[in-house]
């Protein structure tokens, strides 16, 4: 058996738990609220620029120039091309893409989710960065080809462009890249290195479904914090 697909039988309850979550069925039923859609998009505006931070942190620890094309391929990709998802949710909820990107703090989820993110990336291996960062490939295309094969959208479903991008041939055909490359990096590892990339993988897969439990029930601090 492959390291990856050791990864993926150690959080096969959580895949699950995340393909029934509310939000997760939410956009399957085209049942979210408007502000559930914008808090997410808030939220996963602000995490994913940490993601391209941690990739960057990444970039630093790779030892030859194909794994920096591969980490500058994922890059362009979230700057670029994952703003269509976002686009995707902010025409349902019915506001201006660019007014949910600035003027929120990071709710508690968010704020551990990418505090996890970047505690792995500046102490870390190279290893254990690539697998803190594989549930956030991994279980969104798990989601979207669910999606695709229970729904069948088709252009007048809501959400039809996010299901589509998640479930796109390119999704995949990253995913499958990562994975080989996570495959090959564990040959060479030690057990403790295997046992911290477990650790962080489980980390992150626990924290996507919170993610989705943050967006459903618009979660937030107490008290309102002192930069936003
Ligand atoms: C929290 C989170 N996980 C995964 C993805 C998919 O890239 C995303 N956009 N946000």
């Amino acid at each position: 058996m492959q390291f990856t697909d050791e990864l993926r039988n150690l959080t096969d309850a959580l895949f699950k738990r995340i393909k029934r979550h509310p939000f997760v069925q939410g956009i399957a039923n085209e049942s979210l609220e408007p502000n559930q859609l914008i808090h997410y998009v808030q939220q996963d505006y602000q995490y994913l620029t940490t993601y391209v931070q941690v990739y960057g942190l990444a970039m630093a620890k790779c030892t030859n120039r194909d794994q920096m094309r591969d980490l500058h391929a994922r890059m362009r990709i979230v700057l670029e091309e994952e703003i269509h998802p976002h686009i995707n949710f902010c025409r349902v909820a019915q506001v201006d893409y660019r007014d949910l990107q600035t003027g929120v703090a990071l709710a508690p989820t968010a704020h551990h989710y990418a505090k996890h993110m970047l505690s792995v990336a500046q102490s870390g291996s190279l290893g254990e960065i690539l697998a803190t960062l594989l549930p956030c490939h991994w279980i969104y295309i798990d989601i979207a080809d669910d999606m695709m094969s229970r729904v069948q959208p088709n252009e007048t479903h809501a959400f039809y462009d996010w299901i589509r991008f998640y479930s796109s041939e390119e999704m995949h055909t990253g995913l499958a890249t990562f994975r080989d490359w996570i495959d090959a990096y564990t040959l060479n590892s030690g057990e403790r290195e295997r046992d911290l990339m477990r650790e962080h993988f489980l980390t992150s897969c626990q924290l996507e479904l919170r993610f989705f439990d943050m967006a459903y029930t618009l979660e937030d601090w107490a008290v309102r914090g002192l930069l936003v």
